[in-house]
């Protein structure tokens, strides 16, 4: 199943950037049951996560649960674009809520254990999920808002900054950054162009150097975050926030986030193999591999 679902998200590949100009047209290895979009609200895919459209208001909330730290497998990537591809597909959806249904962590990122120890065919595969996720939701016709209950190091604030706009939990526990260069590895251009893009170019490059992890004050001052409430304001914020977003004509404002952001997806589109090749080559290296197994260690021993 989840291969045959990843075989239909590479398919609809060709038709997302029909969706800008409003011309739409919608883990781990148990994918227990296909997504089907039944009426217009209450829709879940797999027990990875949960999609609510309220009709009424034409807002989904897409809720992240893959335990134990929502973090970013190739099934789970691939269930997530095909959720959002869903929604982009629903008429009467006009924008989403991204956020997670785990305790404390809005994403931890890429799965490290899809980038350790596999073929090269398979990190292929997974870096093809990473990117379609990447490019279906910089490229969404709906208006997206991360809101952010938790910490989102790397992949997960990737995710975030794919929205129109982010509202995090004013929890000083939290972080959020592309950290990649404390594990050793590096941010491709694509998440390099999706962070100036957010933050600028001078913090960004400070950021990304450094491998930054900001508290939400500190993410909140650089621009990274648009927004901090408190935890429980998240969600009800979030569909507040939509309502400005709404009250702009939908092909006025989604052809000029197109116009904002076309020449980064298309800077990927148009280098999206070599994009995989570099991956492949990078972290299938000895030297990589050493650098990931010694980050997985830590993470295991911070918690013995
Ligand atoms: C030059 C050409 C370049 C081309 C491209 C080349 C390179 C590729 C770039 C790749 C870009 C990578 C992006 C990423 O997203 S990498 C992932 C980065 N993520 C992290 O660094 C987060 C690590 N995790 C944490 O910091 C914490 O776990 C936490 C999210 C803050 C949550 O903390 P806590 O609640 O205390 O939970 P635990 O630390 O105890 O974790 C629970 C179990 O989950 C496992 N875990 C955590 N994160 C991950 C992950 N990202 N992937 C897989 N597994 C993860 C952790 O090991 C624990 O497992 P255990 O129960 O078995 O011990």
């Amino acid at each position: 199943m989840a291969t045959a679902l990843r075989r239909l998200a590479k398919c609809s590949v060709s038709a997302r950037l029909l969706s800008f100009a409003g011309h739409s047209r919608g883990r781990r290895g148990h994918f227990a049951r296909p997504c089907t979009v039944v009426a217009q609200r209450n829709f879940s895919s797999a027990s990875t996560m949960t999609v609510d459209l309220d009709s009424s208001t034409g807002i989904a909330v897409m809720k992240l649960h893959s335990p134990p730290v929502n973090s970013l497998s190739l099934d789970f990537l691939t269930e997530i674009a095909i959720s959002l591809e869903k929604l982009e597909m629903n008429k009467g959806c006009r924008g989403v809520v991204v956020t997670s249904a785990l305790p404390k962590i809005f994403s931890a990122g890429l799965d490290i254990l899809e980038m350790y120890g596999k073929s090269p065919e398979r990190c292929g595969e997974f870096w093809r999920a990473v990117q379609e996720m990447w490019l279906k939701f910089y490229s969404s016709r709906l208006v997206t808002v991360a809101a952010i209950n938790g910490s989102s190091p790397a992949g997960g604030c990737l995710l975030s900054m794919t929205c129109d706009y982010r509202i995090m939990a004013d929890n000083p526990r939290y972080s959020i950054g592309l950290n990649e260069t404390q594990l050793g590895i590096v941010a491709p251009f694509w998440f390099k162009d999706t962070m100036v893009n957010t933050v600028g170019h001078r913090t960004a490059e400070i950021a990304l150097q450094l491998g930054l992890l900001y508290s939400p004050q500190d993410a909140l001052k650089i621009g990274m975050v648009d927004e901090l409430v408190p935890e429980e304001k998240l969600v009800s914020t979030a569909t507040e926030a939509m309502a400005r977003w709404f009250a702009i004509p939908d092909h006025a404002r989604q052809i000029t986030k197109s116009a904002m952001r076309k020449p980064t997806i298309d800077k990927l589109l148009s280098a999206r193999e070599t994009d995989i090749s570099n991956f492949v080559s990078f972290i299938t290296k000895d030297s990589i591999q050493k650098s990931l197994k010694l980050y997985l260690e830590n993470l295991r021993k911070k918690k013995a």
